[in-house]
This record gives C-alpha cells, structure tokens and sequence, in this order.
C-alpha cells in the first residue's frame, strides 16, 4: 500500500517535472550552453512515466490481490457464523450471492481507485500550477479537458451497475442449467427425461439475455467515449492555440507545456474508469456491510431475546402457532414434548406441518406465537429430509461436524449400527473413499447416503437427534433393523422422528399425529393402531398401498 502510494505520488509530479527540465532544456540549447547533463535529466523526466507507470500498475494488481482475498476469507468467516434462521431466509441469500459475487473484488477496487483518483487529482493540480505562469487559460483548458472522461465513466459506471442485477442472474440462470446437464445423475435424468435440448436451449437463452445485457452497456460506453474524447480533444487544442498566441513564440514554453500535457493526460487517463469503479461498487459494497452488519447483529440476538428459552432436558413446546411470512397458518396451537431417553415421532400427511414443528422445537424457526423449551443448537444433531450430500471421504462425511477423534473402531461400529458397515467395507479405498461425482468419487444411492448420514447422528452423541425423514429411500427390511440400532444407540437421547410412514414407527415410544398444522392424536404405536382415528386410517391406507404395489 505505501510502495504504491509512493509511486503513484511520483507520477503525479512527472508531467511537472517535464515541463520545468524540457523549459530548462530548450532555452539552455537555443543559448548554446546545454550539457549532457540537461539532456539526460530531460530524457529520464520524459520517458521515466512508461516505467514508472508499468511499476505502479503491478503494485497495484497485488494490492488488489491481496485485498481481495481478505476480503473473501472475511465472507467466508461471516457465512461459518450465519445463524441458522438467515441461512433458510430468501433475502438473505440473495443478499450472499451479490456480497459473493460482487464484494471482494469491490471492496478491493474501492481502495485502488481512490489511491489512483487522488493521484490523477495531483497531477493535474501540479501540472497546472507548471503551465500557469506561462499561460493562465492553457493551464485552465488542459485541467478542463480531463472531466470530460471522467464523466462519461461515472455515467458508464451507473449504467453498468443499473444492468448487473439483470445480468447476475441471467449468468446464474445459464451456469445452473450448464451444470445440471453436466453432471452425471442429472444428466442422466435429463437424459431419460429427453430434456437434454431443452436445458441446453434455455442455458443458450440466458446466456443471450446476458450477453444482450452487456452489449448495451458497450453501446453506451463507446458513446461516452467518443463523445467525451472529442470534447477533450477540442479544449486541448484550446490550450495549444491559447500557448502559440501567449508564449510570445517561445519554442521553449510551447515545447515544454505541450509534452507536459501530454504526459498529464497519459498519468490521469485512468481517472475516469477509477471513478466510475468507486461509484459502482458502491452499492455493492454497501449491501456486503449491511449484510454484515445484519448477520452481526441477529448472532447477538438470537443469543439474547425471543421467545426460545433452553433447558437440558426434554424439548418441548406449547400453543405454537406459525406461518411463512404473510402466508396461510402452518401450525396452529400446537403443543408437543419429547422426553429424554425417548423416541417421539411426529407423523402426517404432506404439508401437515411437521418439517416447520421440528425446525421450530430445534429453534432453526421462530413460532408466531406460543413458547419453545430447547437446547442451544450445538446439543442438536439435525438430520433433515432434503441433507446435502457433501462430496467428502466417506470418513470426513461421517465425522463432520465432530470435535472429538474417533478411531475407526468406533467409526465402523457406528457404521454397524446404521447398516453402512458392509458397502462402506466394500469400497475401494473403504473408509477413504471418496464421494460423489464432482471429484472423480464413488456415487452412493440415496438409501446408503442417508446410512451415512444416520452414523454420524450416531456418532454427534448430541443429547437431542431431530430425525425428519431419516429412512425415507431406505427398504423395508434395512429401515427395521436401523430402527433397532437406532433404540439401541439413542438410549440416552431425546429423539424426534418424523416420518408420513406409519407402518415404520413401532420402534416409537410417543407417535404424534399432526394434521393441518393441529395435533389431533398421540399415544403409543399399540395404542393408536386400535383407536379409530386418524393414525389408523392412515394406517390403513398406507398397509392396502403397500400390499397393492406387491
Ligand atoms: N420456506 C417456506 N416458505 C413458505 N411456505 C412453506 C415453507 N416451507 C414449508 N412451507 C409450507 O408449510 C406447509 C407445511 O410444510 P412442512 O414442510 O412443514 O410439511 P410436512 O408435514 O413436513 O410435509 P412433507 O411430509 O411433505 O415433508 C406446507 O403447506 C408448505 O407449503
């Protein structure tokens, strides 16, 4: 940062510095008393900017390297500390992709240009001052002549920043489609699905609105420019012309202020695309600090206020009511407890309302009105229905999240226990195989990932597993035998199950039946199976269903 100020202070007194020595120079030759010396320090004078300038643009580049980066790892820290609410919130995602895309290298030209905006500042006040006593209205046309480009790349630099949204998205919209078609599991379903052309062709259309996006920006840069660069072509001649009639015909004050100006435009020709940076990025920047301020801000909240209290023991809640934003009632008055050392599943129809029940008994959502006893999130080992499958080893997938070591005994032993022991054996690296597509890795089926993921729950030894979903692409006979390890391994824990599977909560010791966001029955799988209600219907349902698909 001080190497590149200090050059940049340099190059704001070079055009100075040729006026005054070409002047010295000039008038020492016409009088026959020029040494080696005048030239010399003339030519270094002259042609020392081109060197000088080629230095200050590197330094610059690693400043903006450096900057950069700082400013990536500083986004990567604040998505680490996001609490969990902001990461399911719409807004705040949007608000992450710009700070992603946008913010790093912003926040790493905002600083560059205002170092270039003060130099080209300096240089054209020096220069100035240079050709003043010479000639007042040259001096005047020349520092005239450079806000003309500076202007057209303020108005370019609105321009480009009303269209980058648009563009952003449409980019985005182009990248996904390409990648869908890309990878092998997708592909292969677009494959079968006959959609390949299609995703192809909205991938292409995308990219055309993109590419429409930018051209018209081109469009208007090259406008400015021309319209710009005539204008301060006009007023230089200005100055030259003002120079012939007041220099009284001196070569030297001619000769001097004409190179001196030349080499002022050369030094601040970057001026204008540097203002144009700064106020582009400022409304970029602005969001990534007021998405910061925002993530800052609700850590500190959300270990301070609302209506989650934390106990150690059973989770529970009551009279919770919730809905999304201003949309229909989710839940409504509905009171749930589980106990410690039990299983209590929360089973109903799609939509019924049980994603939304855990996610506000594990404290990831906040009720609209009723109250919440949970534990910090950390006690929490969360297992939801759409889990990322995280292209790892299968051993970091399993051991994610886990601060303790564990030694493979106990690895596999959990892996026993989820029925994953045997194809994770089988593997080709076993434990060290690495997962997923994306990196050359092996692709598991659906079943066999949630395995893995049900092993890791097993090995969180957190004291409170929410469950959603766990078995749901498991068979019948491997999901019995997980429930058999599962009330084995989670004696201990306070275990929420949901499940819309009926037939596969006899491993329960409390099943709740929610069903329009109310809980209509709870008993025990025995009890409620024999009890004409809703539990048995389903019941039934779900038995004539399974026997039909036979
Ligand atoms: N993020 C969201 N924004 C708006 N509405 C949502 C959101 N998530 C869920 N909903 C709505 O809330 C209702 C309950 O959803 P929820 O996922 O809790 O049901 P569920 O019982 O878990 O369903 P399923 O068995 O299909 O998983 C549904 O009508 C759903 O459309």
């Amino acid at each position: 940062m001080v190497a590149l100020i200090l050059t940049r202070l340099l190059e704001a007194v070079m055009p100075a510095v040729q006026v005054i020595s070409l002047s010295h120079l000039v008038s020492a030759a016409l009088s026959g008393t020029a040494s080696p010396v005048d030239y010399i320090l003339t030519a270094c004078a002259c042609a020392g900017l081109i060197p000088l300038q080629s230095v200050t643009e590197t330094l610059q580049l690693r400043l903006q390297l450096s900057l950069k980066t700082c400013y990536e790892n500083e986004l990567t820290d604040l998505l680490a500390e996001m609490p969990v609410s902001d990461r399911i919130d719409p807004r705040i995602a949007d608000s992450v992709q710009t700070a992603q895309e946008a913010a790093p290298s912003n926040l790493a030209w905002q600083a560059t240009s205002t170092i270039t905006v003060v130099q080209a500042l300096a240089t054209s006040v020096i220069l100035c001052l240079s050709i003043y006593p010479m000639d007042a209205t040259a001096s005047f046309c020349a520092l005239v002549s450079l806000l003309p480009a500076v202007l057209a790349h303020a108005w370019s630099a609105r321009l480009e920043n009303l269209y980058w949204p648009a563009m952003a998205a449409a980019s985005r919209r182009a990248d996904y489609l390409v990648t869908q078609l890309r990878f092998g599991r997708s592909g292969v379903e677009l494959a079968s699905l006959n959609a390949t052309s299609a995703f192809a062709d909205w991938a292409k259309e995308a990219n055309r609105i993109a590419c429409s996006h930018w051209l018209a920006v081109t469009r208007a840069k090259l406008n400015g420019g021309v319209i710009a660069g005539t204008t301060s072509v006009g007023l230089l001649a200005m100055a030259m012309m003002s120079l012939g009639r007041h220099g009284g015909g001196n070569p030297e004050v001619i000769a001097s202020a004409i190179t001196g100006m030349m080499s002022g435009l050369l030094a601040t020709r970057s001026a204008g695309s540097a203002i144009g940076e700064f106020l582009s990025s400022a409304p970029l920047v602005r969001k990534y600090e007021d998405l910061k301020a925002h993530v800052r801000s609700g850590v500190c909240e959300r270990v301070e206020t609302g209506p989650v209290t934390q106990t150690p023991r059973d989770i529970s809640c009551s009279d919770v009511s919730f809905r999304y934003g201003n949309g229909p009632v989710v839940l409504d008055s509905a009171s749930l407890t589980a106990e410690k050392g039990k299983i209590t599943a929360i089973v109903g129809a799609n939509g019924a309302g049980k994603t939304t029940l855990v996610r506000i008994l594990g404290g990831t959502l906040k009720p609209t009105a009723g109250t919440v006893h949970t534990v910090g999130r950390e006690s929490i080992s969360e297992l939801s229905q759409d889990f990322h499958r995280y292209e790892l080893t299968v051993r970091q997938f399993v051991t994610l999240g886990i601060q303790r070591a564990v030694n493979d005994a106990e690895l596999f032993a959990a892996l026993a226990c989820m029925e994953a022991r045997d194809f994770v054996s089988a593997l080709p690296l076993g434990l060290d195989t690495q997962l997923g597509e994306q990196w050359g890795g092996v692709d598991l089926s659906g079943g066999q990932w949630q395995r893995l993921a049900l092993a890791r729950t097993v090995l969180s030894q957190s004291p409170v597993w929410i469950l959603d979903e766990p078995t749901s692409a498991v068979d019948a006979e491997t999901e019995t035998k997980i429930f058999g390890g599962l009330s084995k391994t989670s004696a201990s824990a306070t275990v929420l199950l949901v499940s819309h599977r009926a037939w596969t909560l006899r491993a329960a010791d409390e099943i709740c039946v929610l069903d329009g966001g109310r809980v209509v029955e709870r008993g025990s799988y025995g009890e409620l199976v024999h009890r004409d209600g809703m539990f048995r219907r389903m019941f039934l349902e779900q038995r004539i269903e399974e026997s039909s698909t036979k």
